[in-house]
């Protein structure tokens, strides 16, 4: 039995605003993409990896990845949620032994392999779904139409929720087949259905790059020689 990767990488980082998908962007000469993959096998405890690539960039894509063998390419979809589907849809010809997915953004590229080993270890032990989870920092409230303070909502009960989130193949499948419409993240999906979502420490450094400022981060501090595990963990 193995564990499959799934790698949505078919956004266009419109908020990024470099003019080409995000997950091309090279940080010190190498893309997220690559570094998001070379992380998640790097971690020991994943065989395959699916990545779904912007549809007009699957060769750019694949040739990005030339040098991985146990990654395959596919066409990405309009939302996030397609391209994770399509993704999954491959699972079958690509790592027909998997019993474990992950579904992690290409954009986390600097996530510790310890974040990894913790999500498929719950997976493994039973949790059908586990998300790496941050406690938030800022207080947090809920606004109207008007942009007027509705409430301040109890951050103690609030987690930011990061990737690879890990699932049965069985559980995100069946989450898959139910699902009605886009969800920010997959672990949403397995919530609709019912599903139990476990917890494990999220880490600082699997935050998305998202903006400039973001990839400005990851070129002045990530991209170092860090250790993977320095700095703080929930
Ligand atoms: N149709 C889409 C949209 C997003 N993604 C992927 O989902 C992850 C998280 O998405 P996000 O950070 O929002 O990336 P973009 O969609 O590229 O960002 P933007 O909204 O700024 O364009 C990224 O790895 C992105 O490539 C995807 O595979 N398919
Ligand atoms: C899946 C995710 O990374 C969990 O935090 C996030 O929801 C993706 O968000 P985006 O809307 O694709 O930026």
């Amino acid at each position: 039995m193995s564990v499959v990767a799934l790698v949505p990488a078919a956004g266009r980082g419109v908020r990024l605003g470099l003019g080409r998908p995000k997950a091309l962007v090279p940080v010190n000469g190498q893309s997220l993409l690559l570094r998001a993959v070379r992380g998640l096998l790097a971690a020991g405890c994943v065989q395959h990896v699916v990545v779904a690539a912007p549809p007009d960039q699957v060769d750019v894509v694949a040739a990005e990845l030339a040098e991985v063998p146990d990654a395959h390419v596919v066409p990405g979809g309009a939302e996030r949620t397609d391209s994770v589907r399509l993704a999954l849809d491959s699972v079958e010809r690509v790592a027909p032994d998997a019993r474990v997915v992950l579904v992690h953004d290409a954009a986390r590229a600097f996530t510790p392999a310890s974040v990894v080993q913790d999500v498929v270890r719950a997976v493994e032990q039973g949790a059908p779904a586990v998300v790496p989870v941050l406690p938030v920092s800022d207080t947090v409230k809920k606004v109207d139409e008007a942009g007027n303070v509705v409430a301040t909502v109890d951050r103690a009960e609030l987690r930011a929720v990061q990737t690879p989130q890990g699932f049965t193949l069985d559980v995100l499948r069946e989450a898959y087949a139910a699902a009605d419409g886009v969800a920010t993240d997959d672990a949403g999906l397995v919530e609709r259905i019912g599903g139990t979502v476990h917890t494990v420490a999220g880490h600082p450094h699997a935050l998305k790059i998202t903006t400039a400022f973001d990839l400005a981060i990851a070129e002045s501090v990530l991209a170092v020689d860090i250790p993977q595990d320095a700095g703080e963990r929930a």
